[in-house]
């Protein structure tokens, strides 16, 4: 089944094609890997994914209903985690997953928080200003989020390996990998090659000039 899909997209940025008549279709269990190097347009493809900019040209499609008549069904149904880690460096981690939690709507327990934040390797780290935090772990924060929202069917994942040690880099494969297993959807970018075992579904976008 077609959770999400792209038809005939174009993106352009000042004077520059970014690309065009560019068709994606992502399925349920499928794992979506958006390759090419800096300034191809690889957020940018994400964001008119998701719904946060508008095709030059073209459309998506949520479940086979053009976005903007399933906003409501698609925000349910997606977590976006974007190339920012969208945290607020004055709160702790805690308070972060706390108030994230509470922007979707999510009725979730402290006692599950703290259980996201141990399997993030952040015990200890709670209760600390994320602007104190480093990088990776910053990430990991960030990372937390995922699996925090059931029903998210589609991940939508720009860059996540960003700053991740191999545990880290290990834990996102084994998150991503227990969500394409349930049936779950992902499309992601990233620099480095993937290490996840499942058949990987490629787009590669070139730089255009
Ligand atoms: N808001 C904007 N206004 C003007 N140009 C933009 C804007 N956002 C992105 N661009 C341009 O669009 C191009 C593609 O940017 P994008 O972030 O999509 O690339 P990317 O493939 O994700 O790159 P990277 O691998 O570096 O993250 C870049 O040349 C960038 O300068």
């Amino acid at each position: 089944m077609v959770v999400l899909s792209g038809h005939q997209l174009a993106c352009r940025k000042k004077d520059r094609v970014l690309f065009s008549q560019l068709d994606i279709s992502v399925g349920q269990g499928q794992l979506w890997y958006v390759r090419g190097p800096n300034g191809a347009g690889k957020t940018s493809l994400l964001r008119i994914l998701v719904g946060l900019s508008e095709a030059a040209e073209g459309q998506v499609f949520f479940h086979g209903q053009p976005l903007h008549d399933a906003r409501h069904e698609f925000h349910q149904a997606l977590m976006f985690l974007g190339h920012k880690l969208g945290l607020n460096r004055t709160l702790n981690a805690l308070e972060n997953l706390s108030f994230w939690c509470q922007q979707n709507g999510l009725q979730v327990s402290q006692e599950t928080l703290y259980q996201r934040l141990a399997l993030w390797g952040l015990v200890g780290l709670e209760t600390i200003p994320v602007s104190e935090l480093s990088a990776g772990q910053q990430r990991r924060v960030a990372l937390c989020r995922l699996g925090l929202k059931p029903d998210a069917q589609l991940w939508v994942l720009d860059e996540p390996y960003t700053a991740l040690d191999v545990d880290g880099i290990a834990l996102l494969d084994a998150g991503i990998l227990a969500h394409l297993q349930q049936g779950g959807a992902v499309i992601m970018t990233s620099h480095q090659p993937l290490s996840i075992e499942w058949t990987v579904e490629h787009l590669v976008l070139e730089y255009q000039i």
